[in-house]
């Protein structure tokens, strides 16, 4: 944001019509949301995100509402477009100890943003207490203060929590990953005006994960296709009564619209499974050759490995022969305790086999495979982009706030998953999604992206009481979404 507001200002919008601009977006949402209300106390800090404080403080009392200013600091001390903004309140400012919570029906934080760059101490920390105890509605500027915009963790143990937040030009990622996510509450992005030559001069460090980003490449079915053009996915079945994992992965696949399924595994495993499915199919495992023939024909397009695999001789074996046969691929759950603490090695097998692989790991998993590799202060967007330039493969580090990474330096962040999508075998239903995709062409980072959002639409879709056994059925709602659904 330093860089976009910078070229901005180069480009000829003034920093002051950017901060009238920003403050101006608060009054309005407090307008908006909190119709009823009339006094508001707002909290300003030393910076520009206080001078944004200042701004919608005038604008606020000019509507008509009755404003308190408490303010960090002296008004003497202030800088720039903040010390000219506070030039043009007129109205009544206190010392930030003397903010009145009581008498306020709203609580607008202006006191740190973007410029946050240590835990908040002393009165700052003590405002932020105050305010959160206050139980009034807080409506934050930009970051709720505390917060660190880059990875959406506090920086200390003071943090506002915010009902609102209300943001400009671009989400920061603390909007997306928890805890931020939560403690923003409702995000409103405003536009200031920057203009978009300035925004363009910045790269950013992630994307919503939204379909925009993948609904080009998003197979259609083909009206002159036929089963195996749509695909066809191999699924390693691990022993029999760990079979369930797999089953979900082998359904999930299909309906995400690969054209047929195969569970491969041992005898006694297919009779479970036999039980079970009717569409997927089933094929068993010759001893000696392994899966690695079945995996040779060419018609199969992609492979799962890891739901239910086990970390046994047998399932090194049979992943060892997936690598060395090629195409694509999702490694999940077993794949992580099989490359314990080795992910140079990991990254060396998908090298050589020429794989093209999606890795669905959760936190847990994630800090199993890689060990002590990757920083574990940095944020969960660079965290999964350091694995997958580590092991050459898309990774998506899973949870409420999952993030899909390239090798090349994409990223995105799903924010449509429900609480309730926290079920066992979940996650066994997303490596069939992702699989499905991939058999169907779509490359690895627009289909892993695809199948996080197509996974949070289904769960959604269902509503509570939902389990991973439901997730599959629900996959044509979410394909529906995506058919009728928001553009954005
Ligand atoms: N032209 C611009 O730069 C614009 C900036 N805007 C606002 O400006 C904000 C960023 O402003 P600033 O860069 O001035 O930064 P902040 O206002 O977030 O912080 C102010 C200063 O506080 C100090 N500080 C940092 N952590 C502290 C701590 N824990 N305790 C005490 N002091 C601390 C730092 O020296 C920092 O520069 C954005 O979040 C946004 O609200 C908007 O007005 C839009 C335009
Ligand atoms: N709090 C949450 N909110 C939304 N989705 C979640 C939450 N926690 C986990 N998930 C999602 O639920 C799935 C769980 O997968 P995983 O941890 O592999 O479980 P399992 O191994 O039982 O399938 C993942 O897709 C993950 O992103
Ligand atoms: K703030």
């Amino acid at each position: 944001m330093a860089k976009v507001d910078a070229a901005a200002i180069a480009a000829g919008t003034s920093g002051v019509a950017l901060m009238e601009n920003a403050g101006g977006a608060v009054a309005d949402v407090c307008a908006r949301d909190w119709r009823d209300v009339r006094r508001v106390l707002i909290l300003a800090g030393p910076g520009n995100n206080g001078g944004d404080g200042f701004v919608a403080a005038r604008r606020l009392a000019e509507a008509g509402h009755d404003v308190v200013v408490a303010l960090a600091g002296d008004l003497a001390s202030l800088k720039g477009d903040a010390a000219e903004m506070a030039e043009r309140w007129m109205g009544r400012t206190v010392d930030l100890v003397e903010a009145p919570f009581g008498w306020a029906e709203l609580v607008v934080d202006a006191l740190f943003g973007a410029g946050l760059s240590r835990p908040l101490d002393g009165r700052s920390a003590a405002a932020v207490r105050a305010a959160n105890d206050s139980g009034r509605p807080i409506l934050a500027v930009d970051v709720p203060s505390g917060l660190d915009g880059a990875t959406g963790r506090p920086l200390g143990d003071a943090c506002v929590r915010a009902d609102a937040t209300v943001t400009f030009v671009r989400l920061k990622p603390g909007h997306v990953l928890l805890p931020g996510r939560a403690l923003c509450g409702r995000v409103h992005l405003a536009d200031i005006g920057a203009p978009d030559s300035a925004i363009a001069a910045a790269r950013p460090a992630a994307m919503l994960n939204r379909p925009a980003l993948w609904r080009s490449s998003f197979p259609e079915p083909s009206i002159e296709g036929h089963k195996y053009s749509r695909g066809h996915v191999a699924v390693w079945s691990g022993p029999p009564l760990a079979g369930g994992a797999s089953r979900l992965a082998a359904a999930s696949a299909l309906r995400a619209g690969a054209g047929a399924v195969t569970l491969v595994g041992p005898r006694p495993a297919l009779e479970h499974h036999a039980a079970h499915v009717t569409a997927v199919m089933l094929r068993e495992l010759d001893p000696r050759a392994g899966w690695s023939d079945f995996l040779a024909d060419r018609r199969v397009n992609a492979w799962v490995f890891g739901p239910g695999a086990g970390d046994t001789e047998a399932s090194r074996e049979a992943l060892d022969q997936g690598f060395s046969s090629g195409g694509c691929a999702v490694l999940d759950a077993d794949v992580f305790s099989i490359f314990e603490d080795r992910p140079e090695e990991l990254g060396a097998a998908i090298e050589d086999g020429g794989v093209e692989a999606v890795l669905t790991p959760h936190e847990g998993e994630f800090a199993r495979l890689m060990g002590g590799r990757v920083e574990k202060d940095a944020s969960k967007i660079d965290r999964a982009k350091a694995a997958a330039a580590l092991l050459g493969a898309t990774v998506v580090l899973k949870g409420p706030d999952t993030v899909v990474a390239s090798p090349d330096g994409r990223a995105a962040v799903a924010d449509n998953a429900p609480a309730y999508l926290a079920t066992a075998g979940a996650g066994d239903v997303l490596a069939g999604i992702a699989a499905g995709l991939l058999a169907q062409g779509m490359p690895c980072f627009e289909a892993a992206a695809a199948a996080v959002w197509l996974h949070g639409e289904a769960a959604k879709s269902f509503g509570r009481g939902l389990t991973a056994d439901d997730l599959p059925y629900a996959i044509p709602a979410a394909l529906r979404a995506l058919e009728n659904g928001d553009r954005s």
